[in-house]
């Protein structure tokens, strides 16, 4: 249920001009002169019906009074009466904001991730989900004023799933019911381009796919069913009401159609032919019978800021016509230019109104809007169907149907009890306008150019000013609202001459609505959205929008007032004016006060014809006119001005973003490698220093420093140095043999399950530790590196495999070059000496048997670790003894580089080392390793 605001009436200034405090003169009877309205008067009546609204009466309940059963003469004197009463039954109520969401259809391509999410009957949510990080090509940055997650609340939030009927109940049924009642209503369709708006108003194509009007005239007509006037009278301007040949304005299939007007006929004849496919809504408002109903249609758009009727005749003059055409194929198949004339908006006269200062003196109408009377819905439907043809339809990338105009189509009632068939007086008008407003423009998403880049901007322009009278509206009747609330506060003229001067001449769109909000009217505004479209910052404008309309309070009338048009004494008065003084004064920069005295002879426009008979009665002093309408151009050149400078803002920041982001990500690159080579340095610079500790014997068990000073003493007396290392069998490579413990008896149990390296450094288990096993990493990298030359190849000794089932081999290898010494002097030791040599040496080792298993079947002789991370692969390991250094150091000076041996040769040493072992004598510190 709307909230009721207690706030005056006149919380908006309508215009500039209608602000101007020109005291009117008293002129001689007959003379037409500059009739401004007075702020005070309206002030007056705000102030009074501030203090003295009263509660909305039923008006059924007012009609079936005794008042409207009197006779005619009474009837004037109840008017006069309800003239003077209407301040006392005006109230403020908000505009109604409706949400309606549009679902996805198959042709929107694939369904994306909604931005939208209905909260509750009347809140949603707007969140950007381009920019979550899921399908943006730049996920982090934003360049938007649009805050990426928004809560917008409405009046009801229609979901896709609702059905046109429901919709029109919920929405405009009351503004019918209204109607009906002789009070006046505005719907407007809002959203941006392809977002259902067209659809809201004028339907689909499947069934109960009718829109909002076709089902507004189908309740008009259900309800005024056999309560149709004669047409005597006929509704002109705002408000006016003056008789006419009932004939003459039916429309042309109910009259001789003519000539120059083939293609209305047609289009008529045609869609009333197939009247009856088209959905028909059957519900039927109570009215009161004693009184007779006309109903009047017209079809007005507003396209680029101009106003046309399209409902006007249509000639085919294809040379004169300057207008684009509509693109719809049946027009293509059979050409219809439309050559017509813009209309002019001009102001409601005075004589219209109530009483001077009345609501209807506000507003402003289009001189020359013509309005037929219907007699049934599919008439009326006939009628705004052949509107639809004349309204121009522009296909562009968004929309192939894309509305590039305002479509206003406006029904207006008049009711006049049947007693009073002959007393014009008696009438009471009403009308009820349904805005299809066009899409709000994306230039860069349409990919526009040319014409329609001008259109565009129009349109922008246009619904842009829309957006600022309702916020200089609200803003008006916030402050006004606010010193009403002061204690003991009742006069507010000072509050009422400061208000910002609502700009509705701004647009053409809104100077044609603006009786609405500053004059009676309930206004209700659909948001039309479409979740799916790329259009999110467009989309939160519109919200926006909508959350600013909700804002917004209009006069609502209570009852109908009659509205008399005394047209006849008003004509026959040109060239009878005289000349009038108007002094317009002007404050200079150096603070003094500029006056022009001015004289100003105003007349009416000459009756030619029908159409001159709705020219403004007003007069109109144009020096003041061009003064204002300079100011509005200036102001107007602004708001563009600023328009541009936001988008060039927008689209710097823009740039400024990307450029930023390139440089973050080559910084982001140069740092990383700046990093790279600072952690390959330090780890140069570890394993050199890690190096020296071992060469200085600071780190690692007894048994690495002892390896270290082996290695030092080999370095010293030799470059070779001999290991004695078994492999057990092919498993060798196996991960489980690297387990394996190399180590003393005693610790053997509690090794078992180290690492290699880890066993090679005794029980170790600190940071050295861990550097040294990277070290040797790199040392076996490194040694990789070298290959293996043919002649080292050739000394790799495979024994045949009927001796033993798993190979085994015995390879001496050299020291590489530069590591522990010069190796020069001994390159030229060859393998036959090395043989008897070798096994003369191990006869003196003594192995300390660390298993049973006598199934060792390969012997890895090494002279180092260089050598044994190139050649004895993962599962040979080095184990040094403290005695092995002077049987090293001996064999290595007998054997020399290299030595190969035969199996026979070395099973012999085994089986004598073996012996020794057995004995338990020998050296200690020579351990047997078995790898399992
Ligand atoms: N509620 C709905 N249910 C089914 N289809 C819909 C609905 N709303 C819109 N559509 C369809 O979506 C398409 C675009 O709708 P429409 O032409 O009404 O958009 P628009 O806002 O009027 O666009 P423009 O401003 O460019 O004229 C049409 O095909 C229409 O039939």
């Amino acid at each position: 249920m709307a909230t009721r605001s207690k706030i005056g009436t006149a919380a908006t200034r309508a215009s500039t001009r209608t602000k101007t405090p020109i005291p009117p003169p008293s002129p001689p009877a007959g003379i037409k002169t500059i009739r401004a309205r007075l702020p005070s008067k309206t002030i007056a009546q705000n102030e009074a019906s501030k203090t003295r609204t009263t509660g909305r009466k039923p008006l059924a309940n007012r009609a079936n009074s005794p008042d409207a059963k009197l006779p005619a003469a009474k009837k004037v004197a109840s008017t006069k009466q309800a003239r003077a009463d209407h301040s006392f039954t005006t109230e403020r109520e908000p505009v109604m904001a409706y949400l309606r969401i549009r679902p996805h259809l198959g042709d929107d391509g694939p369904m994306s991730m909604p931005y939208l999410a209905p909260l509750s009957d009347t809140s949603v949510q707007m969140t950007d989900t381009s920019h979550d990080g899921a399908g943006s090509s730049r996920p982090h940055i934003r360049v938007s004023t649009v805050a990426p997650s928004s809560i917008y609340r409405f009046s009801h939030v229609f979901l896709p799933e609702t059905q046109q009927a429901e919709f029109f109940a919920k929405t405009t049924l009351p503004l019918v019911r209204d109607l009906l009642n002789g009070q006046n209503g505005l719907l407007f369709a809002y959203g941006v381009t392809n977002s259902g708006k067209t659809y809201t108003i004028q339907g689909g194509n499947g069934p109960d796919s009718a829109g909002i009007l076709p089902r507004t005239l189908d309740v008009i007509f259900n309800s005024v069913e056999g309560l149709h006037s004669d047409g005597r009278f006929r509704p002109v301007r705002l408000y006016g009401v003056e008789e006419a040949d009932p004939s003459k304005f039916l429309p042309p299939t109910d009259i001789d159609v003519p000539n120059d007007e083939p293609r209305l006929a047609e289009v008529l004849a045609e869609h009333l032919s197939n009247a009856d496919d088209v959905d028909i809504d059957l519900t039927i408002v109570k009215l009161d019978r004693n009184y007779e109903y006309s109903v009047w249609i017209s079809y007005a758009e507003v396209y680029n800021e101009k106003v046309y009727d399209l409902l006007a005749e249509v000639t085919e003059d294809t040379s004169r016509s300057q207008i684009p055409r509509s693109n719809n194929s049946a027009q293509l198949s059979h050409p219809l230019l439309l050559t017509r004339k813009a209309l002019t908006v001009k102001p409601s006269p005075v004589s219209d109104a109530l009483d001077e200062s009345g609501p209807g003196s506000a507003g402003k109408y289009i001189a020359g809007l013509r309005y037929f009377r219907v007699t049934g819905a599919a008439q009326a439907k006939a009628l705004v169907k052949l509107g639809q043809l004349h309204r121009r339809v522009f296909g562009t990338l968004a929309n192939s149907q894309s509305s590039r105009s305002h479509g206003m189509v406006t029904i207006k009632i008049l009711r006049g009890h049947r007693g009073d068939r002959d007393d014009p007086s008696s009438l009471q008008i009403s009308r009820l306008t349904l805005v299809d407003l066009a899409g709000s423009e994306r230039t860069k998403h349409t990919q526009t150019t040319g014409d329609r880049l001008k259109e565009a901007g129009n349109i922008n322009k246009s619904l842009m000013v829309l957006g600022q009278c309702m916020e200089v509206m609200r803003s008006n009747q916030k402050r006004l609202a606010q010193s009403l609330a002061n204690p003991g506060r009742t006069d507010t003229r000072d509050v009422k001459r400061a208000l910002a001067v609502v700009p509705f001449r701004h647009s053409k769109l809104t100077e044609v609505l603006m009786d609405y909000f500053v004059g009676d009217g309930r206004v209700v505004m659909i948001v039309n959205i479409n979740p799916y479209d790329t259009g999110f910052e467009e989309n939160s404008h519109v919200m926006k929008f909508s959350a600013l309309a909700r804002e917004v309070s209009t006069t609502v009338n209570n009852a109908p007032v009659p509205r008399v048009q005394p047209n006849s004494s008003k004509r026959n008065t040109v060239g009878s004016a005289l000349p009038r003084k108007v002094t317009i004064s002007r404050l200079l920069p150096n603070k003094k006060v500029s006056e022009a005295h001015l004289e100003v002879l105003e007349e009416d426009e000459a009756s030619e014809d029908g159409e001159s008979e709705e020219e403004d009665d007003e007069p109109i002093n144009p020096l003041v006119d061009a003064l204002f309408d300079e100011i509005e151009d200036l102001r107007l050149r602004l708001y563009e001005a600023e328009m541009r400078c936001v988008i060039v803002e927008a689209e710097t920041r823009e740039d400024v973003m990307k450029e930023m982001e390139e440089r973050m990500r080559e910084i982001e690159k140069t740092y990383s490698q700046r990093l790279m080579s600072e952690v390959e340095r330090n780890e140069r610079k570890m394993d050199a220093k890690i190096d020296m500790l071992h060469q200085a014997g600071l780190i690692g068990s007894p048994q690495k420093r002892r390896e270290i000073v082996e290695d030092e003493e080999l370095g010293q007396i030799e470059d070779k140095s001999v290991k004695i290392i078994e492999d057990s069998d092919e498993t060798a490579d196996s991960e489980a043999s690297r387990s394996s413990s190399p180590l003393d008896g005693k610790g053997k149990a509690k090794t078992q399950s180290e690492p290699t390296s880890r066993r090679m450094l005794g029980t170790e288990t600190d940071a050295s530790a861990h550097s040294e096993i990277e070290q040797f990493t790199e040392e076996e990298e490194s040694v990789e590196d070298d290959p293996i030359s043919e002649e080292d190849e050739s000394d790799i000794y495979t024994p045949p495999t009927k001796t033993k089932s798993r190979p085994f081999k015995v390879v001496i290898k050299p020291l590489a070059k530069g590591k522990v010494g010069s190796s020069a002097a001994n390159t030229g030791f060859r393998s036959t000496r090395s043989v008897s040599l070798l096994e003369k040496q191990i006869k003196d080792l003594s192995l300390l048997e660390d298993g049973t298993d006598g199934a060792d079947d390969s012997v890895t002789i090494l002279p180092n670790r260089k050598a044994r991370a190139a050649y004895g692969g993962p599962d040979v390991v080095f184990v040094p003894g403290k005695g092995d250094l002077d049987t090293t150091k001996k064999k290595k000076r007998q054997l020399g580089k290299k030595a190969v041996v035969t199996e026979e040769d070395l099973e012999q040493v085994v089986d004598e080392v073996e012996k020794n072992a057995q004995k338990g004598g020998g050296n200690k510190n020579i351990r047997r390793m078995r790898i399992s």
